[in-house]
């Protein structure tokens, strides 16, 4: 369990979030969405302990993050500067697992499965600048995934990719989601996204001080498609609900 309590967040002076309360039980994908510049990447990197909070205290089962915690992993939107351009697609996932004392046999094994798993096997010889957009963030998802991370954090994982890589890797995450429980933070700018693939979505309010403005869970299937799903009056109406509460004045 990820527990977020009474989190304030400033840069100096500036107020960032305000007294943010938010539990995540384990395996559930937590939406993070709001206006521009509300602190939503300032939340995750608060998470990941990266940022320690200015008040309040963010726990993972129990432990107060005063470091990245254990068996955390981050993807970011920017894919081409995250994965090194000397190394192999392969060297590139498997460099996490240096820090787990595994053989470089075992090393390349282990993220040749996770490769396999991604769908990009066949490019595992092959260098990131060589791949398309989206077949990069794949290989940062992959290198995510090769830890067997309990907590991952996406910070608009999609964002740049086009829209039929995005739907791809949308459900590429929710099936990984499905299939390994893992909890997960995914921070997005696009409400429908936050709707489709969330199991809970929270609005953050504008800032200065944002707080959370809506806290909503997402009762649809949890088997999505990309054309049925977003077709569904409940999809419909979840993301108008969103969409208010993305667009509703911050406190004053
Ligand atoms: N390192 C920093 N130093 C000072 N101010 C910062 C820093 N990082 C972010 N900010 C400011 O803090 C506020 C929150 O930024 P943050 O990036 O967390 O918002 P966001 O919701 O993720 O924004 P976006 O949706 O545009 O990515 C913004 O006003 C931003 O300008």
């Amino acid at each position: 369990m990820l527990r977020i309590d009474s989190v304030s967040q400033y840069y100096g002076d500036h107020h960032v979030l305000h007294e943010v309360d938010l539990a995540v039980p384990d395996g559930q994908l937590l939406c993070v969405v709001g206006p521009s510049g509300c602190g939503k990447s300032t939340l995750l990197r608060t998470i990941a302990g990266l940022l320690p909070a200015r008040a309040g205290t963010v726990t993972v089962d129990g432990t107060p993050v005063t470091g990245v915690p254990e068996r955390l992993a981050v993807v970011f939107q920017d894919y081409g500067r995250s994965l090194l351009p000397w190394l192999t697609v392969r060297d590139n996932v498997a460099l996490p697992l240096r820090r787990q004392g595994l053989r470089r046999a075992e090393r390349r094994d282990e993220a040749e499965r996770i490769l396999d798993r991604v769908g990009l096997l066949d490019a595992a010889r092959r260098h990131p600048w060589q791949l398309s957009g989206g077949m990069q963030q794949r290989v940062a998802i992959a290198r995510a995934l090769v830890v067997r991370p309990a907590l991952l954090l996406m910070d608009e994982p999609f964002g740049s990719l086009d829209a039929q890589a995005r739907e791809d890797l949308e459900d590429l995450l929710l099936d990984v989601h499905r299939t390994d429980g893992t909890t997960i933070v995914f921070v997005t700018h696009d409400i429908d996204e936050s709707v489709y693939v969330g199991d809970r979505v929270v609005v953050l309010s504008p800032g200065p001080g944002s707080r959370v403005a809506l806290d909503l869970p997402v009762g649809l299937p949890p088997k999505r498609d990309q054309i049925a799903t977003r077709g569904l009056p409940e999809f419909v109406a979840l993301r108008a609900e969103v969409g208010r509460a993305v667009r509703a004045p911050g406190p004053e």
